[in-house]
């Protein structure tokens, strides 16, 4: 039977809409969901942990990385470099689990353009107003004012690619984007593409209705 090819999920939105929190929802509601693990040359916030958070790496190491193609998509964000590992995402695909993105949308248009296009589901959250974006990046209390007001800066060229996502979610309510969110996930998951047991149902369902008619 052809192995099931599970679905990426791709998470984008400007810096502060929700992505970090709502990516932790959806990883406890489903345990089997595999979270890419992104490489950063980022300095770790406080409390973030290395290999749970992010893999923190110097410019050097990223750069060898995306050099041996490493690197299943990269980008320049705000100054540092992100990019999502290959071999995790591979592992994950092999054993047939869904894998989820929390990555802009240079990732997510690198992602999209791949073989592995087919089988993304991509949702961008909006923020429901720009000072509201403006107090939860103040609210998180991990960065400075300055790197606040770089995030804030570049929050429209993100916004500016919502209309490139399937689904597109305003996060005003935490629980209702949260619940609207797992709905998208399970519609997704039976789509003709994502059951390819399918075909062997349909196949069985022909011989038996050969059999009776
Ligand atoms: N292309 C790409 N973007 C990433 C990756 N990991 C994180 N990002 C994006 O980089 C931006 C900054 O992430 P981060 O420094 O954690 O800040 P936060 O979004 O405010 O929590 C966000 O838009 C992330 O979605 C990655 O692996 N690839
Ligand atoms: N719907 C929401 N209503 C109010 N606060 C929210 C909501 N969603 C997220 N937050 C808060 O906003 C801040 C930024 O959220 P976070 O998930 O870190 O954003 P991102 O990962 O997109 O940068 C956090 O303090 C988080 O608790």
């Amino acid at each position: 039977m052809t192995r099931r090819c599970g679905l990426l999920i791709i998470l984008s939105s400007p810096s502060g809409a929700g992505k970090s929190t709502l990516s932790r929802r959806l990883r406890d509601w489903d345990p089997s969901i595999s979270f890419s693990v992104s490489a950063t040359t980022r300095t770790p916030r406080e409390g973030e942990v290395d290999g749970q958070d992010y893999h923190f790496l110097t410019e050097a190491q990223f750069q060898r990385d995306v050099a041996n193609g490493d690197m299943l998509e990269h980008a320049h964000v705000f100054g540092n470099f992100y990019g999502s590992p290959r071999g995790a995402v591979q592992a994950a695909i092999d054993a047939g689990r869904d894998v989820l993105f929390d990555i802009d949308w240079q990732g997510a248009q690198q992602i999209q353009n791949s073989a592995l296009g087919p089988h993304t589901l991509s949702i961008f959250i909006l923020p429901p107003s720009i000072r509201e974006l403006h107090r939860r990046l103040e609210t998180r209390g991990q960065d400075s004012p300055e790197v606040i007001a770089k995030r804030m800066r570049k929050s429209w060229d993100e916004i500016s690619h919502w209309a490139e996502y399937d689904y597109v979610l305003v996060n005003d309510d935490l629980d209702e984007t949260d619940r609207r969110l797992k709905t998208i996930i399970e519609a997704a998951r039976l789509k003709r593409i994502q059951q390819p047991g399918l075909n062997a149902h349909v196949k069985a369902l022909h011989s038996e209705f050969e059999e009776t008619r």
